[in-house]
């Protein structure tokens, strides 16, 4: 009788190095195969070949250039990626699958919706560096991401919307009073972030977890390092938290210990708070209706249908407590930037806080949808700067997409599309697509002016059910903040010494990808208007 060797009995018969280059040789073999299918279907797209995907590993640690595409290729090659077509096929030569990448609109909404009747979801690798803590809202999918979305959707209320305007509003009188600009003709900030930062850092402690924070007290932990440090470290080293295995973060460097100084500095936090708002959510009182004590109870329920585990709680409180601050902090210091660098627009925008509010008092919530020229500012920077900047999705069965067909030639074709196909929507190639834009590298915030406050003409927070939960969250707080600054101040360039307006630009107004897309460190004059 003959023995079958079943492939395992036959690995555990070489020595490593035998076994080690058999993987690789049977690898290579497959990846061939795989690229050689890959080659010989029929190509509805212009097909790119770089040697590897940009969200592997050697996609974070070689940069973007002629030959090769790194994670931020997407931002850096914004102008050039989608001339033939608004969609593309990027085929690796050497590691990883094909994939398609679309900047149109009507693809977007075809893929990224989320109903349950829909063919395409968000695959796990999507949201690698949000899960990282726990399973949460923005990562998952299916009947779980309606869970999570039933549970905190009560928590976006109107009167949330009221409390994030009157905490903007006292944030910005206390900033005025802690920093001691009250009285200054002129303030220089060397680094806006760092202001806008922290704005929305206590807005999102203050208004979705109801820990009671001020600009001179914010919320910090006993062991030195603020939760601002440790969400920005965080944010900027996520790739490797992702990717390293969690013993690495023990070597003795500067930066390993930062990192893992914050990693325990959130966990901590989230743990701490989670069980501090536990026993108020047992005492029996009277419930809050925050977002935190929402989530708090979902998770002190019975096992039930809309119970969240400790995981889920956990990976909640940071996806808000992230996504809640850093997108808008951003987006606010880069519609600044560009509000310094079109004074004309300024004063028009300022002209309309004048007629709406006046001088002599701070504008309410009522004020809100009348000023249009002032939210307009934000969603342009949002546009030219997506904080989210990529929306990955693949296909769960066998589809249909329909592509409109290149600008020119009209009408749509239906695109046959495989199971497991991954599509990423490029919210950057999106929002820069002359389709959709007319001058879409210029910032002109008219474009948006009048548009109702929840359009979805507006693109960059996503569209249909599984668009941004924290839209109107992060609106709101953005029209206060602006509103009350620049009619208290004019924003200019800071620029160094000898350096041209167009100079200063160039070096301050081009983006990077950490967690989010940003611009670089923004510096800044405010000069007080009489
Ligand atoms: C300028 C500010 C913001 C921008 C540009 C932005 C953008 C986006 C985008 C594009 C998505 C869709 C992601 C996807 O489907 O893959 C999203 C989802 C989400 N955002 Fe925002 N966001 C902002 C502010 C906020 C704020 C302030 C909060 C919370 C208070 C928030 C919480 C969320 C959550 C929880 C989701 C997941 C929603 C779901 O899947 O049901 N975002 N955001």
């Amino acid at each position: 009788m003959p023995s079958w060797s079943t492939p395992l009995s036959v690995l555990e018969r070489m020595d490593l190095k035998s076994a080690l280059v058999t993987l690789l040789g049977v690898s290579i073999v497959m990846h061939l195969l795989n690229l050689f299918n890959m080659l010989r279907a029929k190509a509805y797209f212009p097909r790119m070949f770089p040697p590897f995907q940009p969200f592997g590993l050697p996609g974070v640690l070689l940069p973007t250039n002629s030959w090769f595409i790194g994670y931020q290729w997407h931002w850096v090659r914004r102008f050039q990626t989608y001339t033939r077509n608004d969609t593309v096929e990027i085929v690796p030569l050497i590691l990883g699958g094909s994939n398609l990448w679309t900047s149109n609109v009507d693809v977007a909404r075809q893929v990224a919706v989320g109903s349950h009747r829909s063919s395409w979801f968000k695959p796990r690798e999507g949201s690698l560096a949000l899960s990282y803590w726990g399973s949460n809202i923005i990562a998952a999918d299916g009947q779980l991401w309606r869970k999570h979305r039933r549970i905190v959707g009560p928590a976006f209320s109107t009167d949330l919307y009221k409390l994030v305007w009157k905490q903007s509003q006292d944030n910005y009188n206390d900033m005025m009073q802690a920093e001691g600009w009250t009285g200054l003709e002129s303030v220089d900030i060397p680094v806006i972030q760092n202001i806008t930062i922290k704005f929305a850092l206590l807005i999102i402690c203050n208004c979705g977890f109801g820990l009671p924070s001020t600009w001179a007290a914010p919320t910090t932990d006993d062991g030195g390092m603020s939760m601002q440090t440790a969400l920005q470290i965080v944010s900027v080293h996520h790739l490797s938290m992702i990717f390293l295995p969690k013993w690495f973060f023990y070597f003795p460097t500067k930066t390993f210990k930062q990192i893992r100084t914050a990693r325990n500095l959130l966990v901590n936090f989230m743990q701490t708070q989670a069980a501090e708002r536990k026993v108020d959510v047992t005492s029996g009182k009277p419930l809050q209706s925050d977002l935190f004590t929402k989530l708090v109870a979902a998770n002190q329920e019975e096992e039930g249908k809309y119970t969240l585990s400790d995981d889920e709680l956990i990976g909640n409180i940071f996806a808000f407590m992230f996504a809640g601050h850093e997108t808008t902090a951003h987006t606010l210091a880069a519609a600044l930037g560009l509000i310094a660098l079109h004074q004309s627009t300024q004063d028009e925008v300022v002209q309309q806080i004048i007629d709406v509010i006046g001088c002599d008092r701070d504008p309410e919530y009522e004020d809100y949808n009348k000023l249009d020229k002032v939210l307009a500012i934000f969603y342009e920077a949002v546009r030219l700067y997506p904080a989210g900047h990529i929306m990955m999705r693949e296909a769960a069965e066998d589809t249909i997409l329909q592509v409109p067909n290149p600008i020119g030639q009209g009408g749509f074709t239906a695109v046959p599309i495989k199971k497991g196909t991954k599509l990423n929507v490029d919210m950057i190639g999106m929002q820069y697509n002359p389709r959709h834009f007319e001058d879409p590298a210029e910032f002109r915030p008219s474009r948006w002016y009048g548009l109702p406050t929840d359009s979805e003409a507006f693109t960059a927070f996503s569209v249909g059910t599984r668009a941004c939960i924290g839209r109107r969250f992060a609106t709101i707080e953005a029209t206060c903040f602006l509103a009350m600054l620049l009619r208290d101040w004019r924003v200019k360039p800071l620029l160094s010494e000898g350096e041209t307006t167009s100079e200063w630009r160039k070096r301050v107004l081009d983006g990077h990808i950490a967690l989010t897309l940003a611009a670089h460190d923004i510096p800044l004059t405010l000069e007080r208007r009489r």
